[in-house]
Formats: structure tokens, sequence, C-alpha cells
């Protein structure tokens, strides 16, 4: 003992100087008004993701499982009346009404009409210009007043997916295929996994790894000329749109342009059309900036092919130098998203709301289009209280051919569990987010939003299917409402038909009774 203390007395002490001529290089911070951590590095960022309080998560689009149908012969549209100047002879397009593909064959036989029996040729005799409503509005000196808070969303909001291994199910498929055509796995990095049971990594690293390499892809523009998978260049893929759009140029009969909203696609303004003295929104998507730029197919197509007074009118879609402008209803009182997040819905307007969206979901469901991406932000309202569905830039069009899709397409939160789950799914998927959409409006959120998207997603695949929390004080009817719903096995939900016929719908009032809601949050 004695021994010890005296070898440590002569141990000696090293002089440790205070530090000198160091330079602070990160300070970092948390700004408690906005949420948001400031100055962090980059790499911290990107694990913290956006905070929650500034964004909505995107849409997410899986390119590795395409449907069989994506890579279909072309069809030949006919457009417009038989026999009319304007499309007196068929116009070879890529089928859009029946998918969100472009279908071309990979080697542009685009050029070379087939006649009808060459091909199973599907004719869109409702092609016919859309006429423009004749009701007239004049511009109140506000009349983005309602949008204003969109204006400050942060133009990236999540998690775009481009995901080819995340695989629960074996996928039977040995190669790639894109909607371009069959996909040379070597060719893109990105694809280069092909999926197989045994070489399956596990699916947390395999979603992480998918993030970020999509947040390195998203917004970078491709380059002109450049060859998409399976063959179609920018020029070609461009020439295919122009033959869908109307040939006319927007620009001299709107004017007065206001950003209202950016999304994944591109921005959206208000303008004002001269010609008809009509505020309207003009869908800006710039062809080369796209994930996946055949479904801008879709943003056109749809709203022209199907019309429903709970479906936001489509006036006219142009091509304007690089960009791709869909100009539509302006849809005044923004999206249901404002209304769940900042007030509290009482259940008859929760039931007005539901109708209205239902209703658009029969028709749209009746004619086998999956909307994909039925989510709050989806639905848009006009003033008096109208509710309609938008953004149809996900659907997917059915037929007896492919009765099923298999693509892993939505927004996590609301993504039905056989979607996640890569099972065949069908218009039933819609029904799924749509009682997720029931719990944002009486919660304001979804359930699992306080989780990252892949843990969510997680949580759908695995855990029984989601109910309101117990401390939402729901009727009993709204309560069965969810679990006609959010039911695990789409055998069990109901359809939108059914739905219309559920005691809750019977709580309905008068689209107006969504005014005050409106006026709430424009006064906030
Ligand atoms: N017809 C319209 N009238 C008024 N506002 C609109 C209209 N269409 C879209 N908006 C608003 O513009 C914003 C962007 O819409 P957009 O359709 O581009 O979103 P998006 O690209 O589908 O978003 P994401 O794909 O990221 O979900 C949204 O806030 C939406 O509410």
């Amino acid at each position: 003992m004695n021994r010890t203390l005296s070898l440590r007395k002569k141990v000696k002490k090293t002089d440790i100087s205070t530090p000198m001529n160091f330079e602070h290089r990160i300070h970092a911070g948390y700004d408690a008004k906005t949420g948001t951590y400031t100055g962090l590095p980059k790499q911290w960022q990107v694990l913290l993701g956006p905070p929650r309080s500034l964004s909505r998560p995107k849409p997410i689009v899986d390119p590795s499982t395409i449907t069989p149908m994506d890579v279909a012969e072309l069809k030949t549209v006919i457009r417009g009346p038989i026999g009319s100047s304007r499309y007196s002879t068929p116009v070879s397009v890529p089928s859009v009404a029946r998918s969100n593909s472009l279908r071309v064959a990979p080697t542009i036989s685009a050029a070379v009409p087939r006649t009808v029996s060459q091909q199973n040729t599907v004719l869109l005799p409702r092609m016919t210009p859309v006429p423009t409503t004749t009701h007239q509005q004049s511009i109140p000196s506000s009349y983005h007043s309602v949008n204003v808070s969109q204006q400050h969303r942060p133009i990236d909001r999540g998690y775009p997916f481009y995901d080819s291994n995340y695989a629960p199910l074996p996928m039977k498929k040995p190669q790639q295929v894109t909607t371009f055509g069959p996909e040379d796995v070597n060719r893109n990095p990105s694809f280069s996994v092909s999926i197989s049971p045994t070489n399956r990594i596990p699916v947390n690293n395999q979603m992480n790894a998918t993030y970020q390499q999509s947040s390195q892809q998203s917004t970078s523009a491709a380059p002109l000329n450049q060859q998409s998978e399976g063959g179609v260049s920018y020029e070609e893929f461009r020439k295919a749109i122009s033959a869908l759009v109307d040939k006319t140029d927007p620009r001299p009969d709107l004017a007065d342009f206001k950003l209202i909203g950016e999304g994944s696609t591109g921005v959206v303004q208000a303008a004002f059309k001269v010609s008809t003295s009509q505020i309207v929104a003009v869908k800006r998507m710039d062809l080369r900036k796209q994930q996946r730029r055949e479904l801008l197919f879709n943003e056109v197509s749809i709203m022209r092919d199907y019309q429903h007074p709970n479906i936001v009118h489509m006036h006219s879609s142009h091509l304007v130098g690089n960009e791709l402008w869909v100009v539509m209803e302006y849809m005044e009182a923004g999206s249901l998203t404002d209304i769940v997040t900042h007030v509290r819905m009482t259940e008859p307007q929760i039931a007005t709301v539901c109708f209205q969206v239902l209703r658009a979901l029969e028709y749209l469901h009746a004619r086998r289009v999956i909307h994909r991406d039925i989510k709050s932000d989806s639905i848009l309202l006009k003033r008096d209280g109208t509710v309609k569905v938008s953004d149809f830039g996900f659907c997917g069009q059915l037929s007896d051919e492919y009765p099923k899709r298999r693509s892993l397409v939505g927004t996590p939160y609301w993504t039905a569990a056989e979607v996640i789950a890569r099972e065949p799914y069908d218009t039933l998927a819609d029904i799924w987010s749509f009682g997720i959409m029931l719990v944002e409006m009486v919660e304001g959120e979804p359930p699992y939003f306080d989780d990252q998207p892949l843990q969510a997603m997680k949580r759908i695949r695995d855990e029984p299917a989601p109910r309101f929390s117990s401390s939402a004080r729901v009727s009993h009817e709204l309560n069965h409402l969810l679990s006609r719903c959010v039911v695990k096995d789409p055998r069990d939900r109901a359809t939108a038909r059914e739905l219309l016929q559920h005691p809750f719908i019977s709580k309905m009032q008068h689209p107006s009774c969504i005014a005050p809601l409106i006026l709430q949050i424009q006064n906030k």
C-alpha cells in the first residue's frame, strides 16, 4: 500500500493547455419558432429530414415493378370527333387513358400509326376540346389569400422513392422493366440489383439506401436528348406530349400570374384568363425535371377524359417551350390539408366532405381508374364548400387484361397495406387511403405521422390496421366507417359505392356547411 502511494507521487503530471487557434466551424442551434435545427452540417440535415411542421410528405413512385401493360404495344388514340378537321387522321400518341405510362415501343415505332385491328386500339371519342366554364368571376383583390401559406412550403417536401430492392414478396421478373421497355439492369446503377429472395438485404438498409439515392436524383434535370430507359429520347417524349395537348399558345390569354403552390412535378400559379374573365390555375411542369416524365400524361388525360362535379375541371393543356401547362379551374379555398391541420371539423362537416370525395371515387373506380394518391393534399375546395379531387399524376388504369397493379405508388402514410406489401392491388387501395384521410379529418394527421416514412410503411404493413386514437371521441358510425375502409385484407374493404350508403354519410349537410371552416383558416 505504501509502495503504491510513493509510486503515484513519482509520476509527473502532464500539463494540458487550453485550446489554441481553434476554428468554430459548426454552430448548431434550434429555432423554436420554425421547429428547425439551424447550422447543422449537411449530412446531419439529411438524417433528420425536413421538419414535419414545414413539410408535407411526397408521393412515392417505384419504377422497379411496372405492370406488364406498361410496356404493351403502342395504342392508337383517335382524338376529337371522327372526321373533324383538327383530328381527321388518327394520331399516334401513347395511350394514357389506360395507364400512367408512355407506351412507346423502345424502337420508337410511334411514328407509324397502326390499324385498329392490328393492335387492339382504344378509341377515346370524348376527346373534344373541353368547354370552358361559363361561370364568370370577378377578381377579388386577394384571390390567392387562402393559398398564401402554400407559398412558404418548401419545394422538396420529402420522400421520393426509387427502390428496386424493397420486395417483401418475391418478385418473379428476373429483368427490371421500366415504363419505356425492358431495363438494362447494368446501365442505371440505381436499378442495378436484380431481385430474388436470396439476394435481398434487410428492408431497412434497402430503403435507407434508396432514400439517399433518390434525394440525390430528385431535382436534377435530365439533359436534352438523353435517352430514357428503353430508348425514348427527350425530343421523342416532347413530340408525344405535343400530340396530346392543345396546339394553341395560352400566354396571350393569361395575365397576372401569382404563385399559389409547388409540388413534386412543378409549380401552380393563379392567372387571369382574359377571354373568359376567369381566374384559373395553371400547373407548369418542366418536362426535363421529372422523375418519371411519362407520368405527365396522366396530368393531361385523366382530368380531360373523366369529368365530374367532384373532380377538378381542366380547361386546356399546352406545351410551352419545355413546359407542360395544364390550365384548370381555380380552387380558391385551397386544400383539405389547410383545414385539417388548422381547425377541428364536426362530424356533419366530415360527412359532407366524405360524400363529395366518395362520389368522385365511385365515378373513377367505375371506370377502373385508381387515383393512388388520395390524401387531404389532393382534395381541393371552393369557397362555397364544394370539394373536388385533384392530383391525377399517379393514377393507374385497370383493364380486363390487367385487373391489378403492382407498382409501389402513393404517399407513405396513406398507402394501403397491400401496396406496401407488393401484392397486386386495385381500386380498393384508394379506399384505404380515404380511410386514412378520415383519420386526418379527426386528428389532423395520418397514423404514424411522427415516424419516418420508412418506419410508418413497415408499421402499416406489419401491424393491425390503425384506428382513431383513444382520445378522439368519435361516433360509433364514424368508427365503423373507418373500420370498413382501413382493413388489411382488401377483400373485406367496402367499395366507394357501398360507403356512400353508410349511415355516417347520412350525417352530411349542404356543402355550404364547410364554408365557415374556410373562413376560420383565412382569419388565422
Ligand atoms: N386547381 C387548383 N386551384 C388552386 N390551387 C391548386 C390547384 N391545383 C393545385 N393547387 C395547389 O398547388 C399546390 C401544388 O399542387 P400540385 O398539384 O403541383 O401538387 P403536386 O405536385 O401534386 O404535389 P405532390 O405531387 O408533391 O403531392 C398545392 O398546394 C395545391 O393545393
